[in-house]
């Protein structure tokens, strides 16, 4: 059970209405115009509830962030709403079509795709064999087509054509033939973004996209996400990096202990007690009155001292962006 009050009463400075919601801003508040909904969707890992959503929207045609302090069940609910895992209870609809109990191939198919914590490129595979692996409903998988020459050459060439188009995009053109695994960490993400983005999805998920991504590569990465909604997708990320959050979400999701406690545009959701709650019931060490007075915004700072007294948890990239 968790113990962690959704915040629902309005907190003064904070605005109660923003366009992107119908009704009032608050924890699973409805959109004019959402690409998920989600409903009483919840997993349970023996006496953990992981995931405990009641009501979930996410905007579409915008950058959305899911942020939370570790543990709080973002990658777990992503996992259910892309069909890697499977709920206790729960459905969700995209674009309007229910999702929940389809398996994750039909559900990249159907316009939803998804990037890892962890990289997934074939290692053994090259770059661009990586990419024709990310396109979706080729006419060579049918028996029948199979057979045609011509029906998958033709189909082939515009894979191939629209390969090379996202690698040069991504500047990953270079290392069209090398094998993945020569890649860079952070190469790799933009190789798992590229190849996500062979489907032509409606809505893209990224989990950490920063993590493990070496700062030359961070601006360009910012960059890409950006492109992606003024290309019209819609994009749903996991991050840790608060100055990624603040610099390129239009809307930011907050869970903690599997519940979402709070969502609002980045530039007041961080100031709302709910959030600096769930950040310092994840870090007890960490002196709420230093974070409640003036000065700094208490959520990047409770995430800083956290990384100060446990370096070696993975909690954050604020503390190491500026030691950087
Ligand atoms: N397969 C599993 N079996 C058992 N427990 C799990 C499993 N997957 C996740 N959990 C637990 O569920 C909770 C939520 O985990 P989840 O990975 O979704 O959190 P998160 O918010 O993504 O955390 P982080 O930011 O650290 O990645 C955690 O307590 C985790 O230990």
């Amino acid at each position: 059970m968790s113990n962690l009050p959704a915040s629902t009463a309005p907190v003064s400075g904070i605005p109660t209405t923003h366009p992107l919601v119908k009704g009032e801003v608050g924890p699973g508040c409805a959109k004019v115009d959402p690409i998920v909904i989600a409903d009483s969707v919840t997993r349970q890992f023996g006496g953990l509830k992981a995931v405990d959503v009641d009501h979930l929207e996410i905007p579409r045609g915008k950058i959305t962030a899911l942020i939370g302090p570790n543990g709080a069940g973002k990658t777990t609910m992503f996992n259910l709403l892309t069909g890697f895992d499977k709920p206790n209870t729960g459905t969700w609809e995209f674009d309007g079509k229910s999702l929940a109990g389809v398996p994750a191939f039909k559900v990249a198919r159907s316009g939803m795709v998804r990037t890892f914590q962890l990289t997934k490129s074939l290692g053994r595979l090259s770059v661009l064999q990586n990419m024709l692996l990310g396109a979706t409903g080729q006419k060579g998988e049918k028996l029948f087509a199979s057979l045609i020459r011509p029906i998958w050459k033709k189909q082939e060439e515009e894979n191939t054509a629209r390969a090379d188009d996202l690698l040069a995009r991504f500047k990953l053109d270079a290392k069209r033939e090398d094998y993945a695994a020569s890649l860079s960490g952070g190469q790799r993400k933009l190789l798992e973004m590229a190849r996500a983005l062979m489907s032509k999805p409606q809505l893209i998920m990224l989990d950490e996209p920063m993590a493990g991504v070496n700062p030359a590569l961070t601006q360009s990465l910012l960059g890409h996400i950006k492109n992606l909604k003024e290309d019209g997708t819609s994009v749903l990320f996991v991050e840790h990096d608060m100055h990624m959050v603040m610099h390129i979400s239009d809307w930011v999701v907050v869970m903690a202990e599997g519940r979402v406690v709070a969502e609002g545009p980045p530039e007041t959701v961080m100031k709302d007690p709910a959030v600096i709650d769930a950040y310092l019931g994840a870090h007890h060490d960490t002196d709420l009155g230093d974070l409640m007075e003036d000065g700094p915004n208490p959520v990047l700072e409770a995430e800083r001292k956290a990384h100060e007294a446990h370096p070696e948890a993975e909690t954050t990239g604020y503390g190491e962006k500026d030691k950087a």
